[in-house]
């Protein structure tokens, strides 16, 4: 479970600010390549794929699926639900040399080292890192803390907020 202790902290990333640092991801590792493929995590690695994608160039994008979250924020049993393609494997040396690996944030870690294993010599690019999974991930943009909800642009939508002075609803 990773369930953010308290008290909680909360980060909302607009869809602007999400293609700014997805944007920067692509720029800090734009010298790491050259890369043959980007592996991405799904599903909340794939947006940051498509950014860095056509940002470096790569058109060879192959997925391993992942779930974890079955109940919202509460990490369960990890389950692979698409394992990397066998000609993509091979083509980085069957360890993943040549391989960006890019998924949205590493939280506990858990889902990049089960990714890691299969692909060890991969590149490990998150946009978002928290402190436990850090040491996971060879790039970054934004470290928050490990009490931290972030809440992603396509996680929300535009909702009325009541004004100040009426107070919290409910
Ligand atoms: O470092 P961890 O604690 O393993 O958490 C990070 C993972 O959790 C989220 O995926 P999730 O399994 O919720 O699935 P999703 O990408 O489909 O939302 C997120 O997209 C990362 O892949
Ligand atoms: O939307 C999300 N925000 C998070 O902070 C997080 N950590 C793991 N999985 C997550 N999903
Ligand atoms: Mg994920």
């Amino acid at each position: 479970m990773s369930e953010p202790t308290s008290p909680e902290k909360i980060f909302p990333v607009s869809w602007d600010q999400f293609h700014r640092d997805a944007r920067a991801l692509a720029w800090r590792i734009s010298g790491d390549g050259p890369f043959e493929a980007i592996v991405c995590i799904t599903r909340g690695g794939l947006v940051p794929a498509a950014v860095v994608s056509r940002e470096l160039g790569i058109r060879l994008i192959e997925t391993i699926c992942i779930a974890s979250r079955h109940n919202y924020r509460d990490q369960g049993e990890l389950m692979i639900l698409k394992q990397v393609a066998k000609d993509v494997v091979d083509k980085a040396g069957g360890k993943g040399a040549g391989v960006l690996v890019v998924d949205d944030l590493v939280d506990t870690g858990k889902t990049a080292s089960v990714v890691r294993d299969i692909l060890p010599d991969a590149h490990f690019a998150t946009v978002y890192a928290k402190p436990k999974g850090r040491p996971l991930v060879d790039t970054f943009i934004t470290e928050v803390s490990q009490d931290t909800w972030i809440y992603f642009p396509w996680d929300m939508g535009l909702a009325f907020q009541p004004p100040i002075a009426k107070g919290p609803v409910g």
